[in-house]
């Protein structure tokens, strides 16, 4: 394919985001090997493992994570550790060789509570953490974003996400405003904090977004590029009664002509976000 019109991701770039004049990089969020080649072909800066069947930031299997560290993809690599319950045991067992672990604040009531799972979580020195903040932080049962980039500021963090904690179709501008969004990159800025957006963004959600003036570091995304994925398709493509080898046959069709799609739908965003300078 001609990558041409698309921005040199370098993992500099991905680390030191827009503050150095780059554009936003792209995080793709996979929940397989398979989905993380074509994100990593496509050039997308982070590649991020979460299982979305099982919540915002539910963790693939350790086993993804290693074969993802043996495939040395040309990306940074991420790992999602899911909420309280799931990131204090696992954190300790994200191989070196990811950089970054995401981990969520819902039940997080207060800031001393967030500041206590932060503190509990066993990272290898290798793998920094990224801050989870939720723009439906009500629904999340934590605090709000802006409590949680104090609370990332105060503690001298460099990054934060901002994501939705519910799936169901509304996306980071159903719950945040514009200006408000806005003062949050912002101040993030001033702070030297990486900042990153994501929930259910799609392109013209972004525009907007540039529109105002609001340039992030890094944006994820999942929805939109996948909704078409792969995976997708062995979950709607069940047997049916077709015979074993026409049923595999059209999963392999199917597989294709998806992967050609979310293919396309990477290579769109990284355009548009090489437009953002
Ligand atoms: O880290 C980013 C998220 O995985 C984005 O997922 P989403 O676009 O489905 O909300």
């Amino acid at each position: 394919m001609n990558h041409s019109y698309l921005p040199r991701i370098v993992r500099d770039d991905v680390l030191n985001g827009a503050q150095g004049g780059a554009s936003p990089v792209l995080l793709v969020s996979v929940r397989s090997i398979q989905e993380a080649q074509l994100a990593a072909d496509c050039g997308a800066g982070v590649i991020d493992f979460k299982e979305p069947s099982r919540g915002p930031l539910a963790p693939v299997a350790e086993s993804i994570w290693k074969a993802a560290v043996e495939a040395s993809f040309e990306a940074t690599l991420s790992a999602a550790l899911g909420e309280a319950d799931t990131a204090i045991g696992l954190a300790a067992q994200v191989p070196a060789g990811f950089r970054f672990a995401k981990v969520g604040p819902s039940g997080a009531h207060s800031t001393a509570a967030l500041a206590e799972l932060w503190e509990q979580l066993q990272l290898n020195p290798d793998v920094e953490l990224v801050p989870v903040a939720y723009a439906d932080h009500d629904a999340a049962k934590c605090i709000n974003p802006h409590q949680v980039l104090d609370l990332v500021i105060r503690q001298h963090r460099s990054r934060l996400l901002i994501d939705t904690f519910v799936k169901d179709g509304r996306g980071l501008l159903d719950h945040i405003g514009l200006d408000e969004l806005s003062q949050l990159v912002q101040r993030a800025r001033e702070a030297n904090v990486w900042i990153a957006l994501a929930g259910s963004l799609c392109i013209a959600d972004m525009q907007e977004i540039a529109g105002q003036g609001c340039l992030p570091d890094c944006v994820g995304v999942r929805g939109d590029v996948c909704k078409n994925s792969v995976a997708r398709t062995h979950v709607t493509m069940k047997p049916n009664g077709l015979s074993r080898d026409a049923t595999e046959s059209g999963l392999v069709l199917g597989e294709r002509r998806m992967g050609r799609l979310c293919r396309a739908r990477i290579e769109a965003w990284l355009a548009t976000l090489g437009q953002l300078v």
